[in-house]
């Protein structure tokens, strides 16, 4: 069993467990369902945008412990004033010790676009994502089938939020591909085995369609990284640890943002 089957299952019975707390109808009802998304795609394609999409991540299964003492309305503030195209929020509590409440925290202090960062296995995550104010969703190709992954990309797009495909092969981008989807990510880091290779963005860049934002996810911390990786095409880069690391995330967020 890899950590990915691990999540995924844990998940499953995590989200049974909330419907039954809270219903599709509480959560409908709640004042930051009505919330107008922002587009993600404007703000990260943007040449006058960093591209940056900042993460707030307290821990993960490859790393342990990242930053146990940053609050995430600070970073999220500093984020936004650092100039970052938009903001990840993982809110997976189990693994990455985030939580939507984390989520809903940043939204309040920050304009920027708010990715749920979850695993997302069941269409109640997305209505939940829209109540907390999120602008955009993850969806992970590794956990989901083809058809699933389809389908939670209509869901999420009836509710107006944008959608971030994450894939790490091929195989997994030709299967998952199809016009729902708005931002198409290449994870650097394959989920199952936690190696990272910012080679993984560079090889599969040329198969992914000019229609999609093209993103790369993970291990990035240098400004050749990113310089290397816009001549492949890509337009946002999404950064957690390299910030997240310092006892300060937004303060490195701005310098890294000033040297781009
Ligand atoms: O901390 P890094 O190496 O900069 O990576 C950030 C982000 O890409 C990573 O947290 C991530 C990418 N895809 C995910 C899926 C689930 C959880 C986490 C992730």
């Amino acid at each position: 069993m890899t950590i990915l089957d691990k999540i995924v299952a844990h998940k499953k019975i995590e989200v049974a467990a909330r419907k039954e707390i809270v219903s599709l109808a509480d959560l409908q009802a709640r004042p930051l369902f009505d919330k107008e998304p922002v587009s993600a795609k404007a703000w990260i394609a943007s040449p006058n945008k960093s591209g940056i999409i900042a993460e707030f991540k307290r821990q993960s299964p490859s790393k342990g412990l990242i930053n146990g003492t940053a609050k995430v309305s600070d970073v999220a503030e500093g984020y936004f004033k650092a100039g970052v195209s938009a903001m990840s929020v993982l809110t997976d509590q189990e693994f990455f010790g985030g939580t939507v409440d984390d989520l809903l925290a940043a939204r309040s202090v920050s304009p920027v676009p708010i990715i749920r960062k979850d695993f997302i296995v069941d269409e109640y995550q997305i209505v939940e994502a829209k109540s907390i104010g999120a602008d955009f969703i993850l969806l992970i190709a590794s956990c989901l089938t083809p058809e699933e992954s389809k389908k939670y990309a209509e869901v999420a797009r009836n509710l107006g939020m944008q959608i971030l495909l994450e894939v790490h092969n091929q195989e997994e981008l030709e299967a998952h591909v199809c016009d729902k989807m708005d931002l198409i990510g290449v994870n650097n880091r394959n989920l199952k085995t936690f190696e990272v290779s910012i080679e993984n963005s560079k090889i599969l860049a040329e198969l992914i369609p000019n229609e999609f934002v093209k993103v790369s996810e993970s291990g990035i911390s240098n400004i050749e990284n990113i310089k290397e990786l816009k001549k492949y095409g890509y337009k946002g880069f999404l950064i957690g640890e390299n910030f997240m690391k310092t006892n300060n995330p937004s303060k490195a967020a701005k310098e890294f943002i000033s040297q781009l």
